[in-house]
């Protein structure tokens, strides 16, 4: 299988400029995780990446040449507007989009149901859509952008409304066909979710991209660090008078420490002892989730701001990775 590449990818509606020089590569064999704000531009790249937008600037990769139209046919896509017929049946629209696909009419009824039983929703086979929960909707969404086997899988938050077994059926499936060798792209405001499930993750702002990594490679450089810190009936200001502590705040059930210049944790562990029984202390890794709300949380700037470059994106060690893929 093949890398598909988003290269330069810019967008315009109207005065919005949706995409600037988008550029992503979704690896064979890998999930690659696509969060970002509201607005951020995820749909937008996803829809021109399967060929249903044009892009004002930049081009779609697979492998090494541009996407032809009968390759994007071979994609699976799942729509966050979601777009199945209402009225048809679950049977029979899966067995037409398989059809629409290239599948003989056999080949395309094998695959639906396959599909149905691996995403367990066999007893709806013969209801109609529209009166499916919308959970089982949009199980039904995802067989419908399998059921052709497709070579790349986008997903456009395919996690959103899940119940936790529908949330676990759906990672496992997109788990198996990474296996497969398929490059795999989903996007999600689910970070949690990202974190677990994904190898990669592309952290997209104001239409451009700010950071795109494993989540090892998306951390801080910082070899210090901060210490999470957790004293049984201490509160949650006790380092305010330690010299190891330069600046504080509430974590969890304790407190997250960034150790002041010169000092060490063995220095921090001494001061925080005599406050009481240390319960955990440890080094802070980040979550995904404060990496985002680092990397996207000034995406509030007004648009005008957006016409230079995100620091996060221009930093070598955010984007390396990329740039490998890209070289
Ligand atoms: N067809 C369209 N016409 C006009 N503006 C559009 C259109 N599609 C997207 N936009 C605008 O482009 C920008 C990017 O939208 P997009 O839907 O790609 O973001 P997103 O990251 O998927 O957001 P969300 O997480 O809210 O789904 C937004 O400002 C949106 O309003």
């Amino acid at each position: 299988m093949k890398p598909l590449m988003l290269e330069g990818l810019s967008k315009r509606f109207g005065s919005q400029q949706a995409l600037e020089k988008l550029t992503l590569a979704v690896r064979p064999g890998e999930i690659t995780g696509f969060v970002g704000g509201n607005g951020a531009g995820k749909t937008t790249a996803m829809r021109i990446g399967v060929g249903v937008l044009e892009p004002d600037e930049g081009r779609v990769l697979w492998g090494d040449a541009p996407v032809t139209r009968a390759e994007t046919e071979r994609f699976g896509y799942m729509p966050e507007e979601r777009g199945l017929y209402p009225k048809m049946t679950v049977a029979r629209q899966l067995t037409y989009l398989g059809e629409l696909h290239g599948l003989s009419r056999a080949e395309a009824r094998d695959a639906m149901v396959r599909w149905t039983e691996r995403l367990r929703i066999t007893q709806h086979r013969d209801k109609r859509v529209a009166t499916l929960s919308l959970g089982n909707q949009q199980r039904v969404q995802l067989a419908a952008a399998l059921v052709h086997d497709p070579d790349v899988l986008l997903l456009d938050e395919p996690f959103s409304g899940l119940d936790p077994l529908a949330v676990d059926d759906m990672s496992e499936v997109l788990r198996t066909k990474a296996e497969q060798g398929v490059p795999v792209l989903f996007s999600s405001h689910q970070l949690d979710l990202v974190e677990q499930l994904c190898d990669r993750v592309a952290i997209v702002r104001a239409g451009r991209l700010a950071a795109c990594g494993t989540h090892q490679e998306l951390r801080p450089a910082d070899p210090r660090g901060q210490v999470y810190v957790e004293i049984d009936g201490a509160g949650g200001d006790w380092p305010a008078d330690c010299a190891a502590a330069a600046a504080h705040r509430a974590h969890e059930q304790g407190v997250l420490v960034d150790l002041a210049a010169g000092r060490t944790e063995n220095d921090l562990l001494a001061q925080a002892a005599r406050h009481g029984t240390i319960r955990q202390m440890r080094r802070h890794e980040p979550s995904l989730a404060e990496l985002f709300r680092d990397l996207v949380e000034p995406a509030d700037d007004p648009p005008e701001d957006r016409g230079e470059p995100d620091t996060p994106a221009s930093d070598p060690a955010r984007t390396s990775d990329l740039d490998k893929v890209s070289a």
